[in-house]
């Protein structure tokens, strides 16, 4: 088994599409970035890169190329589990906590859930995703960003026959 962390914030601006999970969260403002942004995608990609020793997406998908420009963060993801898939790990579960004072998250959350699980191949019931807020403290607390906080347990595929 190992284990990964993964933490990743991003600025709310105007003008933005807000997209969380993979799911295009209607909001007055986005998030801010070289790719989607998608914030989540990107706590549990290091996640899964830092529980296989494999660094960081900053070090995976360089924010200074272009071919990652406005790039959908669940296709980088599906890139983070084909390096998965070479190993002799799986995905065991992953816990995901996004913290943003508004929009109100959880209707959205059943959709994030399940479409992070069809790129990792696993089941809903491995992808846990929670909101909260900070109760108005703090950059997330001020609106000026959204941040996301990822844990992945891998497991080894030999696992699955237990
Ligand atoms: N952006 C958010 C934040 C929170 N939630 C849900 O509300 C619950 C209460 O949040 P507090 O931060 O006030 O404790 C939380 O447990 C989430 O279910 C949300 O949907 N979207
Ligand atoms: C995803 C990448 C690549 O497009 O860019 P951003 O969307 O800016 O995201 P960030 O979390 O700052 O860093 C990783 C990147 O290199």
């Amino acid at each position: 088994m190992r284990i990964g962390h993964g933490y990743d914030v991003h600025r709310l601006i105007k003008g933005r599409k807000l997209i969380l999970g993979g799911v295009d969260v209607p909001h007055e403002k986005g998030l801010l970035g070289h790719s989607d942004a998608d914030v989540l995608v990107h706590a549990i990609m290091d996640s899964i890169l830092g529980a296989l020793g494999k660094g960081d997406i900053g070090k995976a998908f360089p924010d200074t190329d272009q071919a990652y420009a406005g790039i959908d963060s669940l296709i980088l993801l599906s890139r983070v589990y084909g390096v998965l898939e070479e190993t002799g790990y799986k995905i065991g579960n992953i816990d995901a906590t996004v913290i943003a004072q508004k929009p109100k998250l959880a209707p959205y959350i059943p959709d994030m859930r399940r479409k992070i699980a069809d790129v990792l191949r696993t089941e809903r019931e491995n992808i846990n995703i929670k909101a909260t807020t900070e109760e108005k403290l703090g950059l997330t607390g001020r609106e000026e960003g959204i941040s996301a906080h990822s844990v992945v347990l891998l497991v080894t595929k030999k696992d699955e026959r237990k």
